[in-house]
Protein backbone atom coordinates (compact mmCIF):
# COMPACT_ATOMS: atom_id res chain seq x y z
CA UNK A 1 0.00 0.00 0.00
CA UNK A 2 1.50 3.32 -0.82
CA UNK A 3 1.90 5.59 2.15
CA UNK A 4 3.33 8.83 3.07
CA UNK A 5 6.96 8.44 3.59
CA UNK A 6 9.38 10.71 5.25
CA UNK A 7 12.23 9.24 3.67
CA UNK A 8 13.26 10.43 -0.04
CA UNK A 9 12.27 9.26 -3.19
CA UNK A 10 14.63 7.38 -5.05
CA UNK A 11 13.24 9.25 -8.36
CA UNK A 12 15.94 11.25 -10.87
CA UNK A 13 15.53 14.52 -11.58
CA UNK A 14 16.50 13.16 -15.09
CA UNK A 15 12.54 12.19 -15.33
CA UNK A 16 12.21 13.37 -19.40
CA UNK A 17 13.68 10.38 -20.68
CA UNK A 18 11.67 10.01 -23.72
CA UNK A 19 14.45 7.27 -25.25
CA UNK A 20 13.58 4.96 -22.28
CA UNK A 21 9.64 5.50 -22.31
CA UNK A 22 9.93 4.86 -26.11
CA UNK A 23 11.50 1.74 -25.62
CA UNK A 24 9.26 0.67 -22.68
CA UNK A 25 5.74 1.92 -23.36
CA UNK A 26 5.76 -0.25 -26.77
CA UNK A 27 2.67 -1.09 -28.76
CA UNK A 28 1.11 -3.33 -25.88
CA UNK A 29 -0.97 -2.17 -23.10
CA UNK A 30 0.69 -2.22 -20.11
CA UNK A 31 -2.64 -2.10 -18.56
CA UNK A 32 -4.58 -4.60 -20.47
CA UNK A 33 -4.84 -7.34 -18.16
CA UNK A 34 -6.23 -4.34 -15.57
CA UNK A 35 -9.46 -3.91 -17.46
CA UNK A 36 -11.95 -3.83 -14.30
CA UNK A 37 -14.15 -6.80 -14.01
CA UNK A 38 -15.71 -6.34 -10.44
CA UNK A 39 -18.34 -4.32 -12.38
CA UNK A 40 -21.86 -5.56 -11.61
CA UNK A 41 -22.95 -5.94 -15.29
CA UNK A 42 -26.07 -7.63 -14.17
CA UNK A 43 -27.39 -4.14 -13.49
CA UNK A 44 -26.94 -4.00 -17.36
CA UNK A 45 -29.58 -4.87 -19.48
CA UNK A 46 -29.03 -6.99 -22.62
CA UNK A 47 -28.24 -4.89 -25.98
CA UNK A 48 -31.63 -6.69 -27.57
CA UNK A 49 -33.35 -5.34 -24.36
CA UNK A 50 -32.33 -1.55 -25.09
CA UNK A 51 -34.78 0.55 -26.60
CA UNK A 52 -32.97 3.34 -29.38
CA UNK A 53 -36.52 3.75 -31.13
CA UNK A 54 -37.38 7.01 -28.82
CA UNK A 55 -34.40 8.74 -30.99
CA UNK A 56 -35.58 8.29 -34.78
CA UNK A 57 -38.37 9.51 -36.67
CA UNK A 58 -40.85 6.94 -37.86
CA UNK A 59 -39.40 7.87 -41.48
CA UNK A 60 -35.90 7.02 -39.83
CA UNK A 61 -37.15 4.20 -38.49
CA UNK A 62 -38.52 2.55 -41.26
CA UNK A 63 -35.31 2.94 -42.92
CA UNK A 64 -32.88 1.49 -40.67
CA UNK A 65 -31.67 -2.55 -41.54
CA UNK A 66 -31.83 -4.53 -38.13
CA UNK A 67 -27.79 -4.51 -38.14
CA UNK A 68 -27.78 -0.68 -37.48
CA UNK A 69 -30.52 -1.23 -34.92
CA UNK A 70 -28.21 -3.53 -33.16
CA UNK A 71 -25.37 -1.13 -33.17
CA UNK A 72 -27.33 1.93 -32.04
CA UNK A 73 -28.50 -0.35 -29.06
CA UNK A 74 -24.98 -1.00 -28.58
CA UNK A 75 -23.82 2.89 -28.33
CA UNK A 76 -26.64 3.42 -26.19
CA UNK A 77 -25.73 0.73 -24.21
CA UNK A 78 -22.29 1.42 -24.14
CA UNK A 79 -22.74 4.85 -23.10
CA UNK A 80 -25.39 3.91 -20.13
CA UNK A 81 -22.51 1.90 -18.80
CA UNK A 82 -19.92 4.79 -18.81
CA UNK A 83 -22.76 6.96 -16.71
CA UNK A 84 -23.32 3.39 -14.35
CA UNK A 85 -19.25 3.50 -13.90
CA UNK A 86 -19.51 7.65 -12.92
CA UNK A 87 -17.33 7.98 -16.21
CA UNK A 88 -17.47 10.81 -18.55
CA UNK A 89 -18.40 9.46 -21.73
CA UNK A 90 -19.68 11.13 -25.17
CA UNK A 91 -23.77 10.39 -25.90
CA UNK A 92 -24.09 9.17 -29.49
CA UNK A 93 -25.11 11.36 -32.04
CA UNK A 94 -28.19 9.81 -32.03
CA UNK A 95 -29.44 10.39 -29.16
CA UNK A 96 -28.43 14.25 -29.30
CA UNK A 97 -31.34 16.30 -28.72
CA UNK A 98 -30.48 18.95 -31.33
CA UNK A 99 -30.70 15.82 -34.30
CA UNK A 100 -32.85 16.61 -36.78
CA UNK A 101 -36.20 14.71 -36.66
CA UNK A 102 -35.11 13.82 -32.72
CA UNK A 103 -38.45 12.71 -31.27
CA UNK A 104 -37.52 12.86 -27.44
CA UNK A 105 -34.83 15.54 -26.52
CA UNK A 106 -32.56 14.99 -24.18
CA UNK A 107 -30.65 16.58 -21.76
CA UNK A 108 -26.64 16.67 -22.15
CA UNK A 109 -25.12 13.62 -19.75
CA UNK A 110 -23.83 15.36 -16.19
CA UNK A 111 -21.74 13.24 -14.40
CA UNK A 112 -22.43 13.23 -10.69
CA UNK A 113 -20.21 15.65 -8.98
CA UNK A 114 -17.77 14.58 -6.81
CA UNK A 115 -18.78 15.29 -3.75
CA UNK A 116 -21.00 13.16 -1.73
CA UNK A 117 -22.66 15.05 0.59
CA UNK A 118 -26.34 15.95 -0.91
CA UNK A 119 -26.32 19.56 0.16
CA UNK A 120 -22.69 20.39 -2.21
CA UNK A 121 -24.63 18.77 -5.17
CA UNK A 122 -25.81 22.26 -5.58
CA UNK A 123 -24.21 24.90 -7.66
CA UNK A 124 -22.48 27.35 -5.61
CA UNK A 125 -24.21 31.08 -5.02
CA UNK A 126 -23.70 33.57 -2.88
CA UNK A 127 -27.02 32.91 -1.18
CA UNK A 128 -26.64 29.06 -0.49
CA UNK A 129 -23.26 30.29 0.87
CA UNK A 130 -25.13 32.88 3.48
CA UNK A 131 -27.77 29.98 3.84
CA UNK A 132 -25.25 27.81 5.11
CA UNK A 133 -24.34 30.76 7.26
CA UNK A 134 -20.52 30.05 7.64
CA UNK A 135 -18.45 32.12 9.32
CA UNK A 136 -15.82 32.87 7.07
CA UNK A 137 -12.85 30.35 7.53
CA UNK A 138 -9.21 30.97 8.26
CA UNK A 139 -7.17 31.94 5.28
CA UNK A 140 -4.73 29.01 5.35
CA UNK A 141 -3.21 29.62 1.79
CA UNK A 142 -2.81 32.96 -0.17
CA UNK A 143 -3.18 30.96 -3.68
CA UNK A 144 -5.37 28.78 -5.49
CA UNK A 145 -5.09 26.28 -8.17
CA UNK A 146 -7.21 27.87 -11.36
CA UNK A 147 -7.36 25.98 -14.16
CA UNK A 148 -9.04 28.68 -16.32
CA UNK A 149 -5.45 30.00 -16.05
CA UNK A 150 -3.85 26.97 -17.16
CA UNK A 151 -5.80 26.82 -20.21
CA UNK A 152 -4.66 30.77 -21.15
CA UNK A 153 -1.55 28.21 -22.12
CA UNK A 154 -3.42 26.43 -24.42
CA UNK A 155 -4.34 28.53 -27.01
CA UNK A 156 -3.65 26.98 -30.21
CA UNK A 157 -6.57 25.93 -32.81
CA UNK A 158 -7.56 23.14 -31.73
CA UNK A 159 -8.31 20.17 -34.47
CA UNK A 160 -11.22 20.61 -36.60
CA UNK A 161 -13.87 18.63 -35.67
CA UNK A 162 -16.03 20.51 -37.80
CA UNK A 163 -17.08 23.46 -35.45
CA UNK A 164 -14.76 26.68 -34.48
CA UNK A 165 -13.93 26.42 -31.32
CA UNK A 166 -13.79 30.28 -29.48
CA UNK A 167 -13.50 28.96 -26.26
CA UNK A 168 -10.54 28.32 -23.80
CA UNK A 169 -12.70 25.88 -21.89
CA UNK A 170 -13.13 22.48 -22.80
CA UNK A 171 -16.37 22.33 -20.35
CA UNK A 172 -17.69 25.44 -22.96
CA UNK A 173 -16.93 22.75 -25.74
CA UNK A 174 -19.35 20.13 -24.59
CA UNK A 175 -21.72 19.21 -28.32
CA UNK A 176 -24.42 20.70 -27.43
CA UNK A 177 -25.56 23.11 -30.05
CA UNK A 178 -23.63 22.78 -33.46
CA UNK A 179 -21.81 19.96 -32.98
CA UNK A 180 -20.68 17.80 -35.42
CA UNK A 181 -20.25 14.61 -34.55
CA UNK A 182 -16.94 12.68 -35.47
CA UNK A 183 -16.62 8.90 -35.05
CA UNK A 184 -12.73 8.45 -33.18
CA UNK A 185 -10.71 5.72 -35.02
CA UNK A 186 -10.78 2.76 -33.14
CA UNK A 187 -7.17 2.84 -31.80
CA UNK A 188 -7.84 6.35 -30.21
CA UNK A 189 -8.06 5.16 -26.73
CA UNK A 190 -8.12 6.64 -23.64
CA UNK A 191 -7.68 4.34 -20.16
CA UNK A 192 -9.43 5.39 -17.26
CA UNK A 193 -7.85 4.49 -13.86
CA UNK A 194 -9.82 3.84 -11.05
CA UNK A 195 -8.71 5.71 -7.57
CA UNK A 196 -8.89 3.03 -4.36
CA UNK A 197 -12.13 2.74 -3.61
CA UNK A 198 -12.08 4.60 -0.09
CA UNK A 199 -15.31 5.62 1.59
CA UNK A 200 -15.27 9.34 2.39
CA UNK A 201 -14.42 10.59 5.83
CA UNK A 202 -11.98 7.83 6.12
CA UNK A 203 -8.54 8.96 8.48
CA UNK A 204 -5.75 9.54 5.45
CA UNK A 205 -8.18 8.75 2.69
CA UNK A 206 -6.20 10.45 -0.03
CA UNK A 207 -3.07 8.92 0.45
CA UNK A 208 -5.05 5.36 0.44
CA UNK A 209 -7.08 6.02 -2.86
CA UNK A 210 -3.61 5.71 -4.62
CA UNK A 211 -2.99 3.09 -7.27
CA UNK A 212 -0.80 0.79 -6.16
CA UNK A 213 2.26 1.96 -8.37
CA UNK A 214 1.89 5.24 -7.64
CA UNK A 215 2.80 6.87 -3.91
CA UNK A 216 3.11 9.96 -2.33
CA UNK A 217 6.67 10.62 -1.34
CA UNK A 218 8.68 14.19 -0.75
CA UNK A 219 8.47 16.11 -3.87
CA UNK A 220 11.58 16.44 -5.70
CA UNK A 221 10.74 20.66 -5.88
CA UNK A 222 12.80 21.93 -3.15
CA UNK A 223 10.01 23.58 -0.24
CA UNK A 224 7.00 21.91 -2.33
CA UNK A 225 6.14 18.78 0.05
CA UNK A 226 4.96 16.00 -1.14
CA UNK A 227 4.77 14.66 -4.80
CA UNK A 228 3.01 11.78 -6.57
CA UNK A 229 5.99 9.58 -7.90
CA UNK A 230 5.64 6.68 -10.08
CA UNK A 231 7.02 3.12 -8.91
CA UNK A 232 7.11 0.05 -11.54
CA UNK A 233 6.81 0.80 -15.13
CA UNK A 234 6.58 3.33 -17.68
CA UNK A 235 3.17 4.86 -17.61
CA UNK A 236 1.88 5.26 -20.85
CA UNK A 237 -0.19 8.41 -22.48
CA UNK A 238 -3.33 9.30 -22.69
CA UNK A 239 -3.93 7.75 -18.72
CA UNK A 240 -6.65 9.33 -17.75
CA UNK A 241 -7.18 10.15 -13.93
CA UNK A 242 -9.78 11.31 -11.75
CA UNK A 243 -12.20 13.08 -11.16
CA UNK A 244 -10.30 15.31 -8.31
CA UNK A 245 -12.13 15.01 -5.32
CA UNK A 246 -13.33 17.49 -2.28
CA UNK A 247 -15.42 19.25 -1.40
CA UNK A 248 -17.40 21.96 -3.17
CA UNK A 249 -16.26 25.63 -1.67
CA UNK A 250 -17.14 29.04 -2.36
CA UNK A 251 -14.62 32.16 -3.21
CA UNK A 252 -13.23 32.37 0.50
CA UNK A 253 -11.93 28.41 0.49
CA UNK A 254 -11.93 28.06 -3.22
CA UNK A 255 -9.32 31.21 -3.48
CA UNK A 256 -7.12 30.60 -0.56
CA UNK A 257 -6.97 26.90 0.22
CA UNK A 258 -4.15 25.66 -2.55
CA UNK A 259 -5.94 22.58 -3.12
CA UNK A 260 -8.74 23.43 -5.55
CA UNK A 261 -9.79 23.75 -8.71
CA UNK A 262 -12.25 25.81 -9.96
CA UNK A 263 -15.03 25.32 -11.87
CA UNK A 264 -16.58 27.07 -14.95
CA UNK A 265 -19.56 27.08 -17.30
CA UNK A 266 -20.01 29.95 -19.53
CA UNK A 267 -17.22 32.18 -18.54
CA UNK A 268 -18.19 32.28 -15.05
CA UNK A 269 -17.05 30.78 -12.15
CA UNK A 270 -19.44 28.06 -10.50
CA UNK A 271 -17.77 26.57 -7.79
CA UNK A 272 -14.32 24.89 -6.27
CA UNK A 273 -13.47 21.69 -5.66
CA UNK A 274 -11.55 21.73 -3.11
CA UNK A 275 -9.06 18.98 -1.41
CA UNK A 276 -7.61 20.30 1.61
CA UNK A 277 -9.50 17.56 3.97
CA UNK A 278 -7.44 14.42 3.37
CA UNK A 279 -10.27 12.43 4.54
CA UNK A 280 -12.66 13.85 1.60
CA UNK A 281 -10.06 13.98 -1.42
CA UNK A 282 -7.73 11.69 -3.31
CA UNK A 283 -4.18 11.63 -4.19
CA UNK A 284 -4.26 14.21 -6.69
CA UNK A 285 -4.55 17.06 -4.11
CA UNK A 286 -0.80 15.85 -3.77
CA UNK A 287 0.47 16.48 -7.26
CA UNK A 288 2.39 19.27 -7.64
CA UNK A 289 3.08 22.02 -10.06
CA UNK A 290 5.20 21.54 -12.89
CA UNK A 291 8.03 24.57 -13.04
CA UNK A 292 8.47 23.96 -16.70
CA UNK A 293 6.71 22.65 -19.52
CA UNK A 294 9.42 20.28 -19.99
CA UNK A 295 9.27 18.41 -16.90
CA UNK A 296 5.11 18.46 -17.02
CA UNK A 297 3.32 15.43 -17.42
CA UNK A 298 -0.06 15.40 -16.78
CA UNK A 299 -2.74 17.98 -18.20
CA UNK A 300 -5.80 18.91 -16.44
CA UNK A 301 -8.70 19.53 -18.05
CA UNK A 302 -12.73 20.23 -16.75
CA UNK A 303 -15.12 17.52 -18.16
CA UNK A 304 -18.50 19.02 -17.50
CA UNK A 305 -18.02 19.79 -13.74
CA UNK A 306 -15.17 17.66 -12.64
CA UNK A 307 -11.05 17.92 -13.17
CA UNK A 308 -9.22 14.83 -14.32
CA UNK A 309 -5.90 14.71 -15.18
CA UNK A 310 -4.45 12.61 -18.42
CA UNK A 311 -0.98 11.95 -19.12
CA UNK A 312 -0.05 13.37 -22.51
CA UNK A 313 3.06 11.64 -22.72
CA UNK A 314 5.08 8.26 -21.84
CA UNK A 315 5.97 8.63 -18.05
CA UNK A 316 9.13 6.75 -16.99
CA UNK A 317 9.59 5.08 -13.57
CA UNK A 318 10.83 6.97 -10.84
CA UNK A 319 8.99 10.01 -12.44
CA UNK A 320 7.13 12.94 -10.47
CA UNK A 321 3.99 13.88 -11.47
CA UNK A 322 3.19 17.15 -12.37
CA UNK A 323 0.46 19.34 -13.90
CA UNK A 324 -0.10 22.99 -14.70
CA UNK A 325 -1.59 24.83 -11.96
CA UNK A 326 -1.94 28.19 -14.28
CA UNK A 327 -0.01 31.28 -14.86
CA UNK A 328 -1.35 32.69 -12.06
CA UNK A 329 -0.97 30.37 -9.58
CA UNK A 330 2.44 29.22 -10.97
CA UNK A 331 3.46 32.83 -10.52
CA UNK A 332 3.20 33.24 -7.20
CA UNK A 333 4.85 29.69 -6.37
CA UNK A 334 7.79 31.58 -7.87
CA UNK A 335 7.66 29.72 -11.15
CA UNK A 336 8.05 32.21 -13.95
CA UNK A 337 6.60 30.87 -17.04
CA UNK A 338 9.65 29.35 -19.58
CA UNK A 339 10.36 31.69 -22.94
CA UNK A 340 8.50 29.89 -25.77
CA UNK A 341 11.12 27.38 -27.84
CA UNK A 342 10.21 25.64 -31.03
CA UNK A 343 10.28 22.33 -28.92
CA UNK A 344 8.21 23.90 -26.50
CA UNK A 345 5.65 24.70 -29.02
CA UNK A 346 5.52 21.19 -30.20
CA UNK A 347 5.11 20.18 -26.61
CA UNK A 348 1.95 22.82 -25.86
CA UNK A 349 0.53 21.30 -29.36
CA UNK A 350 0.12 18.48 -27.47
CA UNK A 351 -1.06 19.47 -24.50
CA UNK A 352 -4.05 21.30 -26.62
CA UNK A 353 -5.21 18.09 -27.00
CA UNK A 354 -6.15 17.35 -23.83
CA UNK A 355 -8.98 20.30 -24.13
CA UNK A 356 -10.47 18.32 -26.87
CA UNK A 357 -13.53 17.03 -24.83
CA UNK A 358 -14.57 14.84 -27.95
CA UNK A 359 -11.07 12.92 -27.04
CA UNK A 360 -13.49 11.04 -24.64
CA UNK A 361 -15.42 8.66 -27.05
CA UNK A 362 -16.90 5.35 -26.71
CA UNK A 363 -13.21 4.23 -26.24
CA UNK A 364 -13.08 4.56 -22.85
CA UNK A 365 -12.12 1.55 -20.72
CA UNK A 366 -11.52 1.20 -17.05
CA UNK A 367 -8.51 -0.24 -15.53
CA UNK A 368 -8.57 -0.80 -11.73
CA UNK A 369 -5.41 0.65 -9.47
CA UNK A 370 -5.34 -2.42 -7.54
CA UNK A 371 -1.92 -3.88 -9.25
CA UNK A 372 1.30 -2.08 -10.46
CA UNK A 373 1.37 -1.64 -14.66
CA UNK A 374 3.20 -5.11 -15.97
C1 LIG B 1 -2.20 20.81 -4.42
S1 LIG B 1 -0.95 21.04 -3.25
C2 LIG B 1 0.24 19.85 -3.77
C3 LIG B 1 0.62 18.91 -2.66
C4 LIG B 1 1.50 19.47 -1.61
N1 LIG B 1 2.89 19.46 -2.07
C5 LIG B 1 1.40 18.69 -0.31
O1 LIG B 1 2.40 18.22 0.21
O2 LIG B 1 0.29 18.57 0.20
C6 LIG B 1 -0.33 22.58 -3.73
C7 LIG B 1 0.76 23.10 -2.84
O3 LIG B 1 1.98 22.39 -3.04
C8 LIG B 1 3.07 23.29 -3.08
N2 LIG B 1 3.64 23.28 -4.43
C9 LIG B 1 3.14 22.65 -5.50
N3 LIG B 1 3.91 22.81 -6.56
C10 LIG B 1 4.95 23.58 -6.19
C11 LIG B 1 6.10 24.10 -6.84
N4 LIG B 1 6.34 23.86 -8.12
N5 LIG B 1 6.96 24.84 -6.13
C12 LIG B 1 6.73 25.09 -4.82
N6 LIG B 1 5.67 24.62 -4.13
C13 LIG B 1 4.78 23.87 -4.81
C14 LIG B 1 2.53 24.65 -2.73
O4 LIG B 1 2.63 24.80 -1.33
C15 LIG B 1 1.09 24.53 -3.12
O5 LIG B 1 0.26 25.40 -2.43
Amino acid sequence: MASVSSTSSSGSDDENNDKQAASTSGSSNPFASMIDTDFDMSKVPETEDIRVEQYFSKEELAELSKIEMTRYRNMKRNYDVMRMLGLPGKKPYFMERNRRSLVQPKEPPTPPLTSSESEEDEEWTPELERKKNQPPKKQLLTTTLQPAKQQELKKEPVEDRGETRKSRYPQRNIPRKNYKEVELPDDDHYLFVKDKEVPKGEPNRAVRTLPDYLSVCPSKIKGAGDGVWLDGKTMQKNLVFGPYDGKISGPEIGMTSGYAWQISKNDKVKYYIDATDVTKSSWMRYVNCARNEEEQNLVAFQYYRNIYYRTYKPVPPGTELLVWYGNEYAKELGISEKPQTKGEESNKQKQSKAYLISDFGMNFKTVSGDQPPH
